[in-house]
C-alpha cells in the first residue's frame, strides 16, 4: 500500500483520505463524516479561484481547478452602498422611492427623505453634515423625476469611509480607478462631482482622493434592486476583481441587501480567467466597445470581440449590399472602423454600418406593425429582415423582442409564431450567453410555456397532429426543467426565485395534460 502524501491525508484526522472537497479539489477526507466535521474550519480556506496579475489585464481572478456549471465561486456583502448615478428621487435614509411632488426634505441638508425618522437615521448623519454646506442648494434635487445629482451621494459615502470605516477605505483605495484618465478626459460629470466637494461642500477632502473614489465607483460598482424596488449600486472587496468578457463564464445574482453570489455559468478549466460582462451581452460590437472604453478605459479583446463573426452569429454585421452573398465583417486587428465583405471585398466605414442598422431600427417602429398586420404578414416581416441580416443578428432580435410583447391572441397561429421567436432567442443565448444564466433561464421558461400553449391551442383548434403531442410535451418539460435548475441557483431571497412558481405551475399543467392524454388513449383501447 502506498504511503499517503501530505495531500492525501484527511484534513480532519490525518488518516489517508481518498475523498476530495468538491469545490477546491485540494482538501482530502477519509470519510463524509470527517468532511462534515471539518466544514467550519475549511470554509474560509476553500477556494476554487485565485487572484493573478498580468500587464495587459491587471489583477483578475482565475480558476485553480476544474469548475463545473452552477459551482459556487463566492458570496459576499458590499462595503459601500448608494444610489445609482442617474436616479429617480430616493430617500437617503431607507432608499425607498419618492414619488410625491411635495416630498419631505431633511431639515438640515434639504435632500429628499421619506420621513423624519429617515432624516434622523444614524446612517444619514455624516453625509448630512457635508451636504448641509451647500447653502444655495446647487446640488440638491428639487423636483420629482430622474436626476444625475445622486452621483454625488455614492461619492460622498465613499469619501466618508476614510473616517467611519478605515478597513473598507483601505480596500477601496486598492481598487482600480483610472483616475489619471478621468482627470485628463475632462468628463463633465466627473469634473462637476470633484468641483462640488472641493468648492461647494468644502470639508477638507483631498482632491486626488475624490478623483480616485469616483473612478473606483465608475470602474467597480455592481447595480442591484433594493427591497424597496429602487436601483442601488455597491462596491465589493472580491467582486471588483472580475475582469470583463463579452462571453462571460460567471453569473452574478444578488439579493435585496446587496449580497452577491458568483457562480460558474459554464464549465471552466483550471487556470482559465473568471469573467463577468460589464455590458449587455445582447448589444452590438460598437456599442460594447464604446461603453468599455468610455467607462472602463480599455479596449476589449475577448474571444467574442476577436472573432469577426461573433461565433457565427454575425450579430453586428449587415449583409453585403453589393453581392448579398456574405456579411460585412470588421476588418480585424481589433479595429471596427472598417468593415469588409467576406466574398466580394466591398469596404464599408463604421458609419455606413450604423446607418444601415439605424434605418432598420427606425423602420421597425412597432406602431407600424401592431394591430395593423396579421400574424402571416408579421411572419413575412421577420423573413424580410433575415434577407438583410443573419437570423441571429441584433436587429431581428430587437424586432422580435418587441413583437413578443405586442403579439396578442392565444390561438395556434400566434403560439407558433412565439415558439419560433423563442427558439431563435435560445439559439442566440446558447452562443453569446451560454450556460446557467438568468437570461437563458428566462428564455427556456418562455419556450416551454409557449410549446404548452401550442399544444393546448393546437388540440382545441384541431391544428395539431395528435401523435406528436407526447413528444412536444416532453420537449417542453425538458426546457422547463433546465429553467428550474437555473432559477434554483438564485439566492433564496432574490426576486428571481419567483420564476420558480411559474415554472412549476406550467410543468404541473403539462403533466396533467399528459395524464389526460394517456387516460384518453387507454379509454379508446
Ligand atoms: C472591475 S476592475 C477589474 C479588476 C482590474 N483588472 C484591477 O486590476 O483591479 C475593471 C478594470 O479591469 C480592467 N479590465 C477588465 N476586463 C478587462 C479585459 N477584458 N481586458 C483588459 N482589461 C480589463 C480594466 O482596466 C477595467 O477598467
Amino acid at each position: 500500500m502506498a504511503t499517503p502524501t501530505a495531500m492525501d491525508a484527511c484534513n480532519y484526522c490525518g488518516a489517508p483520505g481518498a475523498l476530495k472537497c468538491g469545490r477546491c479539489h485540494a482538501a482530502c477526507y477519509c470519510s463524509r463524516d470527517h468532511q462534515r466535521l471539518d466544514s467550519g474550519d475549511h470554509r474560509d480556506l476553500c477556494k476554487n479561484y485565485t487572484s493573478v496579475s498580468s500587464p495587459d489585464l491587471g489583477e483578475h481572478l482565475a480558476a485553480t481547478c476544474l469548475i463545473l456549471p452552477g459551482n459556487l465561486i463566492f458570496s459576499e456583502n458590499p462595503i459601500l452602498v448608494g444610489p445609482v448615478a442617474y436616479s429617480d428621487l430616493i430617500c437617503l435614509g431607507c432608499h425607498s422611492a419618492i414619488t410625491e411632488e411635495d416630498f419631505s426634505k431633511c431639515p438640515d441638508c434639504k435632500w429628499p427623505v421619506c420621513s423624519k425618522v429617515c432624516a434622523n437615521s444614524k446612517s444619514h448623519w455624516a453625509e448630512c453634515d457635508v451636504l448641509a454646506k451647500d447653502e444655495l442648494g446647487i446640488g440638491i434635487p428639487q423636483h420629482i423625476g430622474q436626476t444625475p445629482r445622486y452621483d454625488l451621494i455614492m461619492l460622498l459615502r465613499g469619501l466618508l469611509l476614510k473616517e467611519t470605516d478605515p478597513k473598507s477605505w483601505k480596500v477601496l483605495m486598492a481598487m482600480q480607478s483610472h483616475k489619471e484618465i478621468w482627470k485628463k478626459d475632462n468628463d463633465p460629470f466627473h469634473a462637476a462631482a470633484v468641483k462640488y466637494f472641493t468648492e461647494v461642500c468644502k470639508c477638507g477632502f483631498d482632491e486626488d482622493e475624490i478623483h480616485h473614489v469616483r473612478g473606483v465607483i465608475m470602474t467597480n460598482c455592481m447595480v442591484f434592486k433594493s427591497d424597496k424596488g429602487t436601483s442601488l449600486r455597491a462596491l465589493y472587496p472580491q467582486f471588483r476583481l472580475f475582469n470583463h468578457s463579452c462571453i462571460p463564464n460567471i453569473h452574478i445574482s444578488s439579493n435585496s441587501d446587496g449580497e452577491i453570489t458568483a457562480r460558474a455559468a459554464v464549465t471552466i478549466q483550471k487556470n482559465e480567467q473568471l469573467c463577468i460582462s460589464y455590458t449587455g451581452t445582447m448589444e452590438p460590437l460598437w456599442q460594447r466597445q464604446k461603453y468599455l472604453s468610455e467607462i472602463y478605459k480599455f479596449q476589449c479583446q475577448c474571444k467574442r470581440c476577436s472573432d469577426p463573426t461573433e461565433f457565427g452569429t454575425y450579430f453586428s454585421s449587415p449583409r453585403c449590399p453589393d453581392c448579398r452573398r456574405s456579411f460585412m465583417l470588421p476588418s480585424g486587428n481589433g479595429s471596427i472602423n472598417w468593415w469588409i465583405c467576406e466574398t466580394c471585398g466591398l469596404r464599408y466605414e463604421l458609419i455606413d454600418v450604423l446607418q444601415e442598422v439605424s434605418d432598420w431600427l427606425n423602420r421597425i417602429d412597432m406602431s407600424d406593425f401592431i394591430g395593423k398586420r396579421t400574424v402571416k404578414q408579421l411572419n413575412k416581416d421577420v423573413d424580410r429582415m433575415h434577407d438583410s441580416f443573419h437570423p441571429l443578428h441584433y436587429v431581428p432580435l430587437q424586432f422580435t423582442q418587441n413583437l413578443l410583447r405586442e403579439i396578442k391572441g392565444e390561438n395556434y397561429v400566434t403560439f407558433k409564431l412565439r415558439q419560433e421567436i423563442w427558439e431563435n432567442h435560445l439559439e442566440i443565448c446558447d452562443k453569446l450567453e451560454p450556460g446557467l444564466t438568468r437570461r437563458r433561464g428566462m428564455v427556456l421558461f418562455n419556450l416551454g410555456a409557449t410549446i404548452n400553449g401550442v399544444v393546448k391551442s393546437g388540440i382545441a383548434e384541431k391544428e395539431i397532429y395528435l401523435p406528436r403531442v407526447p413528444s412536444l410535451l416532453q420537449e417542453a418539460k425538458l426546457f422547463l426543467l433546465e429553467a428550474q435548475r437555473i432559477f434554483q441557483l438564485e439566492p433564496k431571497t432574490s426576486r428571481e426565485r419567483h420564476w420558480l412558481y411559474s415554472i412549476t405551475s406550467v410543468y404541473d399543467e403539462i403533466e396533467a395534460m399528459e395524464r389526460s392524454c394517456q387516460e384518453g388513449t387507454e379509454h379508446l383501447e
